[in-house]
């Protein structure tokens, strides 16, 4: 019946194709060699175009910055389409709201942007896994970006059930879009596969048909564009500012001695990673080296002009040494995260004005940003105090830790808990190699270490029989680039203590989405008993080991402002955790890292009074108000800090110590 309805499907959206074709005159979008251009309807067209990923921007907030793209003389727009987004548990789809692209395609054509689309299935980008479902990590003996069958088996599913729903957006079609690129970067993969590129190839001709230019994108290196274009599929490369255009082309025309010059991401600025500063690429340079290519007749696309933000779990990482993305990924780009024009917007939009025509009319302003004050973030619970609610199905029993994937989790936080086998008075030595990616470390729900991936995989602790060992794992996002892309989370190994592998574990799925309702119900208990609660300290303060908790406040009085204007939440005093407005998963916080301080918080997340809003911190290291002196609060401000972090606190190695009470020696972790 399935594969019927399947049928009937792809047969209705042939017909509603052929029908809009008859009734368009004819639209064609193609490659001139002979002219080294693209001829859009038969006429010249070089593109100026800019990255926006529709996945990292509300819904709400798409036009306007569409507006803006268009307004700074922009011709197109190019996209990834990501695939975990819209499939992370297989089998559950979601193109609905952010995750409409569909509607997003519709808006760029309403906006006169044609748009370059990038399907993957890999798309790299910052994105947790780059993109790709981390529910494939489950599957033994799968090869990512590869021909391996067990991978392709997936990747055709995927793209024959999401690929048909473009055609009516395809350019000939009467949509917007004019190019597609196949895989991403796969030049700088180490596959090298090209096996691979041919079944991606047939699988995008078979749904797209024969007349949109499929094309590839790598760096411009020898070895990277051997490996990574095909014949039939146009090969473009990549560069930023700085480069010699001329010699960077001249790369490109090795393997395309024929055709148009093409950048496909030009870099207005870069990424960040926790614990580094935040990066930029200025102006002038960025100016510089994009006249030299327009001059050149290129086309040429910024990555990123619009950057956005992680929301929710979504970054990614980078290796060998393991670093994941901030929440921000504002980019340095010139619409900055909140989507405001730069002074790297202006210029480049003169740059642009010197090759194309620019739209008359104002550049859409900024959108207003509101400093909603000071907010009281009132202890609420521990995960213990929640376990049954975070778990509603309880925790699964294995002899040895299994992976978060084979969990079937693919983001966030779980739980490993065992009992201590034996009495351990002096020290022993606890070690788990495949920690994935930070470990807290709790005996008998009082703290006493954290773990990482990166320089602390073992801690001495100290013990009981029969003392519950619990390590709390968060996955900091999936690594999206380079050979470490196979990159499962939670305990990935044994867990060893004093060289005995620890057997008998239960480990709890923990799911964050639908706290909320408990913790409020809990938060008003505590307050008709407690009164002003905000002086009780939770039971693992006195202990003196904190565990990860949450935090509620109420957002402050709305009708200052109605509608709800954008505003940023910052987290300082705050360590480390994972931020939520109301039922949405703002993302990750880590000021004590840096180098961002606030989180980005668009007004659509915000409801207009009288309605309460909420703010939810679960708190994993350490809250501003642990001693009785201090007060847990955030403050709403109108602007971002993402390059800075906060200056340490005296105690600042509070957290990197084994805890233990007084009149015992301090083991030092350092991270
Ligand atoms: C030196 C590593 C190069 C890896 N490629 C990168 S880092 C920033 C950008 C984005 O990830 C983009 O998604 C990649 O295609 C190219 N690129």
């Amino acid at each position: 019946m399935g594969g019927l309805r399947s049928y009937v499907s792809k047969l209705l959206i042939c017909m509603a194709v052929l029908a809009v074709k008859q009734a368009l005159p004819d639209r064609s979008f193609t490659i001139d060699y002979d002219s080294n251009t693209f001829l859009k309807d038969g006429q010249p067209f070089r593109y100026v175009s800019g990255s926006f990923h529709y996945s990292r921007v509300p819904a709400f907030y798409w036009q306007d910055r569409l507006d803006k793209m268009k307004m700074a003389g922009l011709n197109a727009v190019q996209t990834y389409v990501i695939w975990n987004f819209h499939e992370l548990k297989p089998g559950e789809f979601n193109f609905d709201g952010d995750h409409d692209i569909l509607s997003f395609l519709k808006k760029a054509n309403d906006t006169g942007l044609a748009v370059i689309l990038r399907p993957g299935p890999y798309i790299c980008g910052e994105w947790d896994l780059g993109g790709l479902p981390a529910w494939l990590l489950n599957i033994p003996g799968i090869v990512l970006r590869s021909s391996n069958d067990l991978y392709m088996a997936h990747v055709t599913e995927w793209m024959n059930f999401f690929l048909p729903k473009l055609r009516p957006y395809l350019y000939v079609n009467g949509g917007p879009i004019i190019m597609v690129q196949v895989e991403n970067e796969y030049g700088s993969y180490q596959t090298c596969d090209h096996q691979y590129q041919r079944q991606l190839y047939h699988l995008f001709r078979a749904n797209l048909g024969p007349d949109v230019v499929l094309f590839t994108t790598d760096g411009p290196g020898d070895h990277l564009l051997q490996c990574g274009t095909l014949q039939d599929m146009y090969a473009t490369i990549d560069f930023g500012a700085g480069s010699n255009s001329t010699g960077m082309f001249q790369e490109m025309r090795k393997f395309e001695p024929k055709g148009p010059l093409v950048n496909s991401e030009y870099y207005t600025g870069w990424l960040d990673h926790w614990e580094h500063p935040h990066q930029t690429v200025k102006t002038a340079a960025v100016c510089t080296s994009l006249d030299q290519m327009l001059a050149l007749g290129a086309n040429v696309n910024m990555y990123m002009f619009e950057g956005g933000t992680n929301f929710g779990f979504w970054n990614g990482a980078n290796y060998p040494t393991f670093n994941p993305q901030p929440t921000s990924y504002d980019y340095d780009a010139p619409l900055t995260e909140a989507g405001d024009p730069t002074p790297k917007y202006m210029a480049i939009r003169n740059v642009i004005g010197k090759y194309l025509p620019l739209p008359a009319g104002p550049i859409p302003p900024p959108t207003k940003k509101y400093a909603y004050g000071v907010v009281d973030m009132e202890f609420t619970a521990t995960i213990y105090d929640v376990l049954d609610q975070l778990c509603p199905y309880g925790p699964i029993l294995t002899d040895y830790p299994i992976t978060m994937e084979a969990m079937q989790q693919y983001q966030g936080f779980m739980l490993y808990r065992t009992k201590l086998p034996q009495n351990y008075a002096t020290p022993a030595n606890l070690t788990i190699e495949g920690i994935r990616d930070r470990g807290y470390v709790i005996i008998d729900q009082v703290w006493v270490g954290t773990l990482n991936r990166v320089n602390a995989t073992s801690m001495n602790i100290t013990g009981s029989e029969g003392m519950t060992l619990d390590i709390f794992v968060e996955n900091q996002g999936h690594i999206n680039y380079g050979s470490g892309l196979y990159d499962p989370k939670g305990i990935i190994s044994n867990v060893t203590l004093d060289g005995a592998i620890l057997q008998k574990w239960s480990i709890y799925s923990l799911d964050l989405d639908n706290i909320l309702p408990k913790l409020q119900s809990l938060h008003r208990q505590r307050n008709r008993k407690m009164g002003n609660f905000i002086q009780e300290r939770a039971p693992h303060w006195r202990d003196g080991g904190y565990v990860p908790s949450f935090y509620l406040g109420s957002f402050p009085n709305l009708s200052a402002i109605d509608p709800p204007q954008d505003t940023f939440l910052k987290s300082s005093g705050w360590t480390k955790g994972q931020a939520f407005i109301n039922d949405f998963n703002l993302g990750r916080y880590w000021p004590r890292a840096g180098p961002q301080v606030t989180l980005f918080v668009p007004a659509n997340l915000l409801r207009p009074s009288p309605v309460q809003n909420t703010v939810l911190f679960l708190e994993l290291e350490r809250p501003p108000c642990f001693n009785q002196t201090e007060t847990c609060t955030v403050e709403f401000i109108d602007r971002p800090i993402i390059n800075s972090t906060v200056a340490a606190r005296p105690d600042e190695t509070f957290r990197d110590r084994k805890y233990i009470p007084e009149g015992h020696d301090f083991t030092d972790l350092r991270h």
